[in-house]
């Protein structure tokens, strides 16, 4: 069996409504009882549209958020209790790169600082040997010694990509939350970016959450894929089971979308009918259901558990 890294435990995040009538009235759960291992070394995808938690998800696994039910575990120790203090230790384990390496740098800093800031930090490097190491990560990354006295408006938007990733690696992480970190860059640009994950991954002992909406690509780098729908996880499989044999309607829609060269066959996630559900805390249905093709009764009462229909493919849907 293979060992879990990061455990989600039936953890829900509540936020309250930012727009509309009931704006800071009414809450809303931005994830419902999710429950997903990542395993050691393994490229877990996550993906779903815009606003469906995928980066909620993220900041709970960086321990960024607390859940409001739930727990999330780092190597078996339940961290999402911990103190600022006491997550310490764990956050230098657990690294992000963000879609937006302009927002993520600060724009002051050379980029010895950028890098050298997190080892003091964490205290994993004496100062006569900062340099040395910032110089290294680096040259790993495909930039030059020299780069280090620069700052980030110097850089292209891809090399900057380039410095975030530098600077999450330095720590020498076990999991690294990757939040749609190619979709600012040009497709080029995109491609260098994921070669080197992929060579990263290749030599370290890492673990990638994979988070994006482009469905391709997530196919493409992970070995699972988990579909997330308005703060709901509907689906978790082996990638290759996932894509031969989809199983919830939503994942079906989102693998008939990817679109075609020819726009004469393209089918696009328009084709998707009706609204969303009410996401606040009352609605208890499944999060598909007003815009299921095949729904049940049951369906706007009560949300589908996970069940298991193939080793690992696990499935939400009342009509399994
Ligand atoms: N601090 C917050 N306060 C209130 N609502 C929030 C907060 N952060 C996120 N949300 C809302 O929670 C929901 C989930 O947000 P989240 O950013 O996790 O989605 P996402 O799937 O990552 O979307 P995107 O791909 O657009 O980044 C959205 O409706 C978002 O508007």
């Amino acid at each position: 069996m293979d060992k879990i890294t990061l455990e989600f435990r039936d953890v829900s995040k509540v936020y309250h409504l930012r727009r509309g009538f009931f704006a800071g009235k009414k809450a809303f759960y931005a994830l419902r009882h999710i429950n997903l291992s990542v395993y050691e070394n393994e490229v877990l995808g996550i993906l779903g549209e815009s606003g469906c938690g995928k980066s909620t998800l993220a900041r709970l696994a960086l321990g960024l958020e607390t859940p409001e039910e739930g727990e999330v575990f780092f190597e078996g120790v339940n961290f999402s209790a911990f103190s600022e203090k006491e997550r310490r230790p764990y956050r230098r384990k657990i690294q992000i790169v963000f879609q937006d390496p302009f927002a993520s740098l600060n724009p002051r800093k050379k980029i010895y600082e950028l890098l050298a800031e997190p080892l003091m930090i964490h205290r994993l490097a004496p100062k006569r040997e900062l340099r040395a190491r910032v110089a290294e990560m680096l040259t790993r990354v495909g930039l030059r010694e020299e780069d280090m006295d620069r700052y980030p408006h110097q850089f292209s938007g891809g090399q900057r990509q380039r410095i975030a990733l530098a600077r999450a690696l330095i720590l020498s992480p076990k999991v690294l939350v990757l939040d749609e970190p190619t979709s600012a860059l040009d497709v080029s640009v995109q491609a260098q970016i994921l070669k080197l994950l992929l060579e990263f991954k290749k030599i370290g002992n890492l673990t990638y959450l994979f988070i994006s909406h482009d469905l391709p690509l997530v196919l493409f780098l992970s070995q699972r894929v988990a579909v997330m729908y308005l703060g709901r996880v509907v689906e978790i499989s082996p990638t290759e089971d996932f894509m031969s044999r989809p199983h919830h309607p939503y994942t079906r829609l989102l693998l008939e979308s990817v679109p075609e060269p020819d726009p004469a066959r393209r089918k696009l996630m328009s084709h998707i009918k009706g609204e969303p559900p009410d996401p606040t805390l009352e609605f208890t249905g499944c999060p598909f259901f007003p815009r299921c093709q095949e729904a049940l009764s049951s369906c706007e009462r009560e949300a589908p558990a996970l069940k298991e229909i193939a080793k690992g493919h696990f499935v939400a849907c009342h009509r399994l």
